[in-house]
């Protein structure tokens, strides 16, 4: 027999399923990702922490878990809703199931939901706090979802970077990255390892200076969790590697981090984006990319028309939110979205290489002092 669980939504939604995962009760931000595969990339990319998961593809689990699939050592979600939920398994590489691989890691979740209901509902009403349990009864969950944080204001990088500084690549290459990690997908070192870079992946709190004095060509700024613009210590430290002059370059809360050291501020979304189809437009060649978004704050439109050092470059073709942008004076770029597409569609993987090309040409002609 399958056991019963509630998810309860800030504003007094109600829903029954059935439990997978881990028999629990875990609340958070509820947010919803409309990819049709890539599930593990997606629980274990820490940009999702403090986050519950809505997956709208109707079957999760179908093909198991797979230990090399991961983004980071672990899942990082605070919960996860689903429709149906396989728990039989299809793929001979598959190292166990779905429901093994969130049960011995504490994931608690929720199946046999109308999700296709629920991603309406979270689409007009707008993100909002939600609690999965288990074990609790609807009134208990209703004491227990206030104790639940706003995703508004929280800093959340702190709790997923690595503790010590590592390197990944090859040491002797001729170009070295720093990179700061405010909760770093694995593939975003992979796609700049393979390219021949040797990166040097910080903590979150590493002052630049102590970045600095490793000696890197260029700085690259992660994605991560949470709210950028209550995050002073890295604004600080992209306005320090901006001064220093060396080539820099941004992804999601790295992009965000960007326009904030830059004089541009950030905003709550109504709902996101999260998926692997967004259609964007590279407003420098006018070609159009299909990418792998996973955002709830946005760099605002109006701070950028006042600022005449900062160049529009991306703008996402459904509702216009600025995509990417780039400084005028500096050798410094960002994106709101994922070129890594881990998972999702490789088109905007030119962007690692456009960094390398600013590294080397600053290699070449040095303008830095
Ligand atoms: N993937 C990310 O880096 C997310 C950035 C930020 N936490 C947001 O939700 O907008």
């Amino acid at each position: 027999m399958q056991k019963k669980a509630y998810l309860l939504l800030e504003d007094g939604l109600l829903v029954e399923g059935t439990a997978i995962g881990k028999i629990g009760t875990s609340g958070g931000e509820i947010c919803f990702n409309t990819g049709m595969t890539g599930y593990q990339e997606i629980y274990t990319d820490p940009s999702y922490y403090g986050q519950i998961i809505v997956n709208t593809n109707a079957h999760i689990g179908n093909y198991g878990a797979f230990d090399a699939e991961q983004e980071s050592s672990r899942p990082m979600i605070s919960g996860l809703v689903v429709n149906e939920f396989a728990h039989e398994f299809s793929r001979k590489s598959a190292t166990g199931s779905l429901q093994q691989y969130l049960e011995s890691r504490n994931v608690v979740g929720i199946a046999n939901i109308d999700t296709r209901m629920l991603v309406r509902y979270i689409r007009s009403k707008g993100a909002m706090n939600a609690i999965i349990s288990s074990e609790l009864t609807p009134d208990q969950l209703k004491a227990e979802i206030k104790k639940v944080p706003s995703m508004n204001g929280l800093e959340l990088s702190s709790l997923v970077t690595t503790k010590e500084a590592y390197t990944v690549g090859d040491a002797h290459a001729a170009i070295k990255v720093a990179v700061l990690d405010l909760g770093i997908k694995q593939s975003i070192v992979t796609n700049l390892a393979s390219r021949g870079v040797f990166c040097k992946v910080f903590p979150a709190k590493t002052s630049f200076a102590e970045m600095k004095a490793w000696n890197p060509h260029g700085y690259f700024i992660s994605n991560g969790p949470g709210d950028p613009s209550v995050m002073t210590y890295a604004i600080e430290t992209v306005k320090q590697a901006l001064d220093s002059g060396k080539p820099l370059f941004g992804i999601c809360l790295g992009h965000q981090l960007l326009a904030l050291a830059s004089g541009i501020s950030t905003y709550k979304m109504h709902h996101g984006h999260r998926g692997l189809n967004h259609p964007v437009k590279n407003l420098v060649t006018g070609k159009g990319e299909m990418t792998s978004q996973n955002h709830g704050f946005s760099v605002n439109e109006k701070d950028i028309e006042k600022n005449a050092n900062v160049m529009v470059t991306h703008v996402h073709l459904n509702d216009n939110t600025i995509m990417g942008i780039r400084l005028k004076d500096r050798k410094a770029f960002s994106v709101q979205y994922h070129p890594e597409a881990s998972p999702g569609p490789h088109d905007s993987r030119y962007l690692f290489d456009e960094f390398i090309e600013m590294i080397q040409a600053e290699i070449a002609e040095p303008v830095t002092a």
